[in-house]
């Protein structure tokens, strides 16, 4: 194996493997195949790219990639001998990212495109520096590369400026950019170029159609899918960590966990579909159940498996194998045999029903206070202090919190239970018995008035469901009724309550063939997880959680890799706060094309004079954003922090005839389709927006004394706020593809959770 001293690539070839999606990272076969060319093994790269070549110069010092039929005579030289890039010490992963970071920068380069900030351009020494990794990964990274070299000689023969030289990486800045670099390996590149021939036609191989997939993608650029394929091309887009998810049988519970936007909710879909078309291949039954925490996302799922060609098990066309999308509350009410109206349910993922329940939260806590003489002596100092000098409006989220998540959630509304149960780190400040004694006063009265309104708020609904599911006759019915597959999205949305029903489900007892997906820090407020989520309650045997696999995905193809330096400066921010705060992102990296890259820019906040600026300017950069990306409104998302806002944003909308669809509910797709077909903005707030994708985010109101508010003056309140605002903050963030605005009054300040991100330019001030 002849060692390469350098690696040349022609102009044409390096717009044809920056364009190629399968050649961004070794998530990919062919991106791994580059990887192994790229640190010298001897591979043919026309099986990889079919269009290029690569030639051994005649000093054999190394390789020269061209493209078929292009003679163009420029060329980025890699110099591996001081460059020390793709050698033995380069991971294959960082070889091929370092390569096409380098190969996307000529390009721009050499268009005179606008560049990225972690691209630097020294012009009085005609040097650039590329750091190649995002800053999540904090190494610091970085590349040199000359745009000129040699070019006193070169001059001379009429050849200046056509080559960049990479010649030194690492971290060090050393000399910087006044460094001259050795030209010794580039001159053999240059001798070895007089001897070749530019512009040879080469035959494309057989079986090469893969590597130019891109051209299939319908409408979107190539890099990112959305999400309605099929079947058949989404298996040929995944990358191979996702493609082993979708793949692998579900014998025993199987995990998919990663950050916003990696394709969980993708992987899970294509692995339902996957293993009732093997079930119909081999002819056996198989009953699957895909759940969704919502009636909106319910309905996005199976439009989404529609376009998977999935509409013959969805219709039952084979009663053999059967694939039910279902809400858990549908479920639940199918199994206790009852129908449930809307107005008897307290959605927890609608607007209105959260309203409702902060009301007859605050209603209780009112009354509970008037009876706070009986209860007084046995509560804690703290806590005692803690409800009289505490404003009542955190003290009420902070109730709600507690009932929804501890009360409900973890201890089933029983009050031995509940007293049990380990108070929330960043939650009521509960110390003893008594403390609990008067909170589950609270919780009674919160019952009360539901009784009086006949209404059930789902856990209800869950707990009479779990009741039937315990009995005999269940049992027997289970083999016929249950489960082959269950496949649950988003399962860090589902309280204690809800993953306890999931095991009873399955056609048999002792496997659970279950598969789910997880992103832990998307679950708005501390849920008391320790460590995990409830893990043990989703699969209560313990043999079948030492069995079950667990596969991280990484590589985010929703968001531009500016949008994951910030979601990470916010997460990486929390999980310094909090112990139990998950940082999902740490790892991530962003799998854009280069392609989307042009549409992207760097976030930015811009302040504003007072909230009516705020409001119409945010309306106005959002107006500016879509038709910058040239997209339609409906792909712009404007995002209010507070409920002040909203609604003010809301009110704008109406007087000023803003072309807006309000969105209320987590997840519906089906005001994003209206939204999208009439031209008009989405207007929501974070709590509605997870599960949603679009090109650009306009977040309203994310400053000092709002995000997190300032209500609270007690330590517990503050830390309360700051949980969830953490949440909020990354779930909106990474709704976005390629742009986020944030906005702000300019005498409050940037909300001081972006500080992290301030300082490491994650984001900047932009008038
Ligand atoms: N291998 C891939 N190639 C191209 N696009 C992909 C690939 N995997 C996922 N995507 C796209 O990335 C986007 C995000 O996917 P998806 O919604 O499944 O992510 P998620 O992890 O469930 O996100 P969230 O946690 O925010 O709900 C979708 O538009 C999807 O079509």
């Amino acid at each position: 194996m002849a060692v390469n001293r350098y690696i040349a690539v022609q102009r044409e070839a390096v717009e044809e493997i920056v364009g190629n999606r399968l050649l961004q990272t070794t998530d990919f076969e062919l991106g791994d195949q580059l990887g192994e060319f790229l640190s010298g093994r001897e591979l043919d790269l026309a099986k990889i790219a079919p269009r290029l070549m690569a030639q051994r110069g005649a000093s054999n010092a190394g390789l020269i990639i061209t493209c078929a039929g292009a003679k163009t005579p420029a060329f980025v030289v890699f110099d591996l001998e001081e460059s020390h890039l793709f050698g033995d010490s380069q991971a294959k992963v960082d070889a091929v990212q370092c390569f096409q970071r380098v190969l996307r920068f000529s390009v721009k380069y050499w268009d005179q495109r606008v560049l990225n900030p972690t691209e630097l351009i020294y012009p009085a020494y005609s040097k650039a520096v590329i750091f190649p990794f995002p800053i999540s990964q904090k190494t610091g990274f970085r590349i040199s590369v000359d745009l000129n070299p040699y070019a006193g000689r070169l001059q001379k023969r009429g050849q200046s400026e056509r080559y960049l030289l990479v010649y030194k990486s690492g971290r060090e800045e050393n000399q910087g950019p006044a460094e001259t670099p050795s030209f010794t390996v580039f001159r053999k590149f240059i001798e070895d170029l007089a001897k070749i021939e530019l512009g040879v036609h080469v035959a494309i191989p057989e079986g090469a159609t893969i590597a130019s997939f891109q051209n299939v993608s319908i409408g979107s650029p190539p890099g990112r899918l959305d999400i309605h394929q099929g079947y058949d091309l989404w298996m040929r887009a995944l990358t191979s960590e996702q493609r082993r998810f979708v793949e692998s049988g579900l014998a025993t519970p199987m995990r998919i966990e990663g950050p916003a936007g990696t394709g969980k909710t993708l992987c899970l879909a294509l692995k339902a579909v996957h293993g009732l078309r093997t079930s119909e291949g081999v002819d056996v039954e198989n009953s699957s159940l895909f759940v969704t925490h919502s009636e909106a996302s319910r309905r996005s799922i199976v439009s989404v498996l529609q376009s998977m060609d999935a509409d013959n098990f969805l219709t039952a066309l084979s009663p053999r194998r059967v694939l039910k999308v279902a809400t858990l509350q549908g479920l639940c009410a199918e199994i206790l045999r009852r129908e449930l109206s809307d107005t008897e349910l307290l959605d927890p993922d609608a607007y209105d029903a959260k309203q409702i329940q902060l009301l007859y939260v605050e209603d209780a806590f009112h009354r509970a206070k008037d009876e706070l003489g009986t209860y007084q002596k046995f509560l804690s100092s703290s806590f005692l202090s803690f409800l009289s000098s505490e404003d009542e409006w955190p003290i009420i989220q902070m109730l709600q919190h507690e009932i929804g998540v501890v009360i409900k959630g973890r201890a089933n509304e029983q009050f031995d239970a509940y007293k049990r149960v380990p108070a929330l780190k960043s939650g009521l400040p509960l110390v003893n018995d008594g403390d609990k004694s008067f909170v589950w006063r609270v919780y009674e009265l919160y019952r009360e008035q539901l009784i009086s309104g006949a209404q059930f708020d789902t856990d209800d609904v869950m707990l009479s469901a779990l009741g039937q599911l315990a009995t005999p006759i269940w049992r027997r019915r289970r083999s016929r009724e249950g489960y082959d597959c269950i496949y649950i999205d988003e399962t860090h949305l589902f309280n204690m309550n809800e993953l306890s029903i999931f095991h009873h489900l399955t056609k048999r007892e002792d496997r659970f063939q279950i598969a789910f997906a997880v992103d832990r820090s998307q679950a708005i407020g501390d849920r008391g997880w320790a460590g995990d989520f409830d893990w043990e309650t989703l699969v209560p045997q313990e043999s079948q959680r030492l069995d079950h696999s667990k596969m991280k995905v990484s590589s985010v193809f929703r968001c531009s890799s500016d949008i994951v330096n910030l979601a990470f400066s916010v997460t990486s921010s929390g999980a310094n706060l909090f112990t139990n705060f998950e940082d999902p992102l740490a790892l991530a990296n962003s799998n854009q094309s280069f392609e989307e890259e042009r549409i992207c820019e760097p976030p930015a906040f811009v302040v504003f004079e007072n909230d009516e600026a705020l409001v119409d300017g945010s309306y106005e950069r959002a107006e500016r954003m879509s038709r910058e990306m040239a997209s339609s409104r409906g792909d712009v998302a404007i995002v209010a922090f507070t409920e002040e806002l909203f609604r003010a944003l809301i009110a704008k909308a109406e007087l000023a005839n803003k072309p807006v669809e309000v969105l209320k509910e987590r997840g519906n797709v089906e005001v994003v389709r209206r939204a999208k077909q009439s031209g008009r903005f989405v207007l929501s707030m974070p709590d509605y927006v997870g599960g949603l994708e679009f090109d650009g985010v306009v977040l309203v109101g994310v400053d000092q004394g709002r995000v997190p508010p300032s209500g609270g003056i007690s330590h517990e309140s503050r830390a309360f706020m700051n949980f969830t605002a953490h949440n909020r903050l990354y779930v909106a963030i990474t709704r976005a593809r390629y742009r986020v605005l944030v906005t702000g009054v300019r005498a409050r300040g940037p909300s001081s959770i972006l500080n992290t991100a301030f300082s490491s330019h994650a984001i900047q001030l932009r008038e």
